[in-house]
C-alpha cells in the first residue's frame, strides 16, 4: 500500500465519528481531502444534516463542490468535532501542523472544537517533534526583523516560497517562516517563546489538542487514544 492509499484509509475511517446534526470542523491537506470526500458520500447516503466549518480556502472549495453546507467559525455556536491531518505526531500526542500553510485557521477551529481527531499515515508518527520544519505564520511588515531574531537564536529559519519563487502568502495574506530545528526538546517552552514575539501570528505547534489519532498502516487503520 502506498502513502496515498494509507491516507485514503484513515480519511474514510474518520467519518465513523460523524453523526447527524453535528457541526464538523474540516481540516486541510492531502489526507483531509479523502475525509471530505467520504463525508460528502456519508451525508448523501445517510441523509445527514451536517454543517462544515472549513480551515482553508482549499477545503472550502472542495466541500462546496461536493455540496457540504458550510458556515464560518463565527457563525456557529459550537463545533462538535474537527478532523484534521498533521505533519508530525509525537508519542505523547503533540503535533506539528502547517505543512500546507493552513495552521492559523486550523488552530482557531481546533481550539473551538469539543473534540479533535487527527488522521495520518504511519510515516507521521515520531518519537520527538522537529524533523519536520516548524511553520510560523508572521505578519509581512517587520518579518525580516522576526526572521533575523530567529536566526540569531539558532532556529534556522527560512521563508516559505510559492511556486513562482516569491514569499508564500497564507489565506490571511501573511508569510510563513519555517524553523529547521531537527529536534524540539521542549515544545511547550518553544511555543511560549514564539507566541511572545511581536509579528508572530501563530505557530504550528499544536499542543494538548487531540486525544484521538487514526493512523494508516498497510494492515488497516488503527485508532490511538491518549491515556
Ligand atoms: O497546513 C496544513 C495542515 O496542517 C495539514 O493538515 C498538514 O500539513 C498535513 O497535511 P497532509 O495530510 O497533506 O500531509
Amino acid at each position: 500500500m502506498n502513502q496515498d492509499e494509507l491516507k485514503a484509509l484513515v480519511g474514510k475511517k474518520a467519518v465513523d465519528w460523524v453523526f447527524d446534526n453535528m457541526t464538523v470542523g474540516l481540516g486541510t491537506g492531502s489526507t483531509v481531502k479523502y475525509m471530505v470526500e467520504a463525508l460528502a458520500e456519508k451525508i448523501k447516503k445517510e441523509k445527514l444534516s451536517i454543517t462544515g466549518v472549513v480551515t482553508s480556502e482549499e477545503t472550502a472549495k472542495q466541500a462546496t463542490s461536493l455540496g457540504i453546507p458550510l458556515k464560518s467559525v463565527d457563525e456557529v455556536d459550537h463545533i462538535d468535532l474537527t478532523i484534521d491531518g498533521a505533519d508530525e505526531i509525537s508519542s505523547d500526542f503533540q503535533g506539528i501542523k502547517g505543512g500546507g500553510a493552513a495552521l492559523l485557521f486550523e488552530k482557531i477551529v481546533a481550539s473551538n472544537s469539543k473534540k479533535n481527531i487527527w488522521i495520518v499515515d504511519q510515516s507521521k508518527l515520531v518519537d520527538n517533534l522537529g524533523k519536520f520544519p516548524l511553520p510560523v505564520e508572521v505578519i509581512p511588515y517587520g518579518s525580516e526583523k522576526v526572521f533575523a531574531k530567529f536566526d540569531s537564536k539558532g532556529l534556522h529559519p527560512t521563508f516559505r516560497l510559492a511556486a513562482d519563487g516569491t514569499k508564500l502568502r497564507t489565506d490571511s495574506n501573511n508569510y510563513i517562516i519555517d524553523l529547521h530545528l531537527e529536534q524540539i526538546m521542549n515544545p511547550l517552552k518553544l511555543a511560549e517563546y514564539l507566541k511572545a514575539q511581536v509579528g508572530v501570528v501563530e505557530h504550528g505547534l499544536f499542543l494538548n489538542t487531540v486525544n484521538t489519532v487514526i493512523v494508516g498502516y498497510p494492515s488497516g487503520p488503527k485508532v490511538l487514544e491518549a491515556r
